[in-house]
């Protein structure tokens, strides 16, 4: 068959494809006039099934299905494309569909298999009669890439793991009434469940396949996504570097003293090396990296990172506080906030968030007021001092309160209301 009868074949099955049950998100999403959206996030954090949750959206606005068509360039018919085969792709697409209000809507999935696709998506949005979405693996179709491809004309869209709020909506919680006993104790359950096994979707829907779903992932974005994509030749050392960095999880990692490390077992790595390596781990969306409050970029490779990873699935067990961080972290970058670590001397605040007024975060699993490490409150007051008044919060498994200490109030918020809370 020619390629033109494939790619007619691929949309005429879309068109009578079933879609998938898929659970609402609370990501918004808008089509706008001459930019693309594109998704990106995380492996199997659910950009494909947030694609057919906004083809369904639009259906029950009024858009015809014959409107929207959905194209994966994963699949293997369609991997002869070559980049001059536009003018056929843009006529077979004409003919396929049928316009609604003037408009086509395209998604198109795994992109990066398309060659020049930044070129073919600028095409497409030059005409003024398609809307573009697109999506691809994370770390060929990363928010860096998406801008050079398509220079500025794009908005894009994080999808992470299911916040607390779509996990609920999942295990069909209902969000009332959080403080009726009987109902609080389930909440907290799911709590534990969220923050000790994280939010994966397909994990959350196939508990009893997480293992082999987790180590699944976690080898695809190591091998293809990092090693292969990268070309990193020395891949046994990226391994025993990445041992290093999951053992860390929770804690920092330090270029400077992972660089002497290995210097002291006779393995020459450069700092820049090593930096990338890290680098490579946080464009791929395996883990998050916190860097320290109040330097500059440059500095900042010189300081300790704090690294968690961007699921707690992934998280090699401690124990529970620095897995609730992770949660935390995680949360703050779907909020779309910036956010850093604070020490000041001995004093350490896991999150300040740039906004104004700034907010200061302590996390703890303390059960009591008074279990609460009096350490946090002084860091958090030292914070005020240093760089300007804020707010400063414990977030706590479950207690709620005020509290002033030396005239500074303090608010201690459950995690679970945090992460309801936004
Ligand atoms: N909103 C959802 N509702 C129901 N199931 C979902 C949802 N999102 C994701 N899933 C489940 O998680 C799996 C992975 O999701 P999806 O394929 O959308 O991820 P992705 O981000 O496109 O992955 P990749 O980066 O590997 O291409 C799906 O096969 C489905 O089982």
């Amino acid at each position: 068959m020619s390629i033109e009868g494939v790619l007619r074949e691929v949309i005429e099955e879309w068109f009578v494809f079933n879609l998938p049950r898929v659970i609402p998100r609370d990501i918004s999403y808008l089509l706008p006039e001459g930019s693309a959206l594109a998704l990106v996030g995380p492996r199997r954090a659910g950009k494909t099934y947030f694609m057919y949750w906004i083809a369904q959206d639009l259906m029950s606005k009024g858009w015809p299905r014959s409107s929207i068509i959905y194209i994966n360039f994963e699949d293997v018919r369609l991997s002869v494309l070559k980049p001059t085969d536009f003018s056929m792709f843009l006529k077979v697409i004409n003919e396929e569909a049928r316009e609604y209000n003037g408009k086509i809507l395209l998604m198109l999935d795994e992109v990066q298999n398309l060659p020049e696709w930044g070129r073919w998506v600028r095409t497409l949005l030059d005409k003024g009669r398609y809307f573009v979405i697109l999506s691809g693996s994370s770390s060929r179709v990363r928010a860096s890439d998406v801008a050079t491809e398509l220079r500025g004309r794009y908005i894009d869209r994080l999808v992470l793991p299911f916040s607390f709020r779509e996990f609920l909506r999942v295990r069909g919680f209902e969000q009332g009434f959080l403080e009726v006993p009987e109902r609080h104790g389930k909440l907290l359950n799911h709590l534990r469940d969220y923050v000790l096994n994280g939010s994966l979707p397909e994990v959350v829907l196939r508990p009893e396949m997480a293992s082999d779903l987790v180590r699944t992932y976690r080898q695809t974005i190591i091998y293809r996504d990092i090693i292969e994509r990268y070309r990193i030749r020395d891949a046994a050392f990226f391994e025993t570097f990445l041992e290093i960095v999951e053992n860390s999880f929770g804690g920092y990692v330090s270029v400077t003293k992972l660089s002497n490390y290995f210097k002291s077992l006779g393995i020459s790595k450069s700092k820049k090396t090593l930096s990338n390596y890290l680098k490579y781990l946080e464009e791929s969306y395996y883990v998050v990296l916190i860097r320290r409050f109040g330097f500059s970029s440059r500095e900042v490779i010189q300081q300790p990172r704090k690294v968690y990873p961007i699921d707690t699935a992934y998280f090699r067990r401690k124990s529970i506080e620095p897995m609730m961080e992770s949660v935390v972290a995680v949360e703050l970058m779907r909020r779309g906030l910036s956010y850093n670590y604070l020490r000041i001397n001995d004093y350490e605040v896991d999150f300040v968030i740039n906004q104004e007024p700034r907010e200061y975060i302590q996390v703890t699993y303390a059960s009591a007021m008074d279990e609460i490490d009096r350490r946090e409150f002084k860091a958090l007051i030292r914070a005020n001092e240093v760089l300007g008044r804020g707010v400063a919060r414990v977030i706590s498994w479950d207690l709620e309160d005020e509290i002033e200490i030396e005239g500074i109030k303090v608010k201690v918020t459950p995690l679970w209301r945090w992460l309801l809370m936004g």
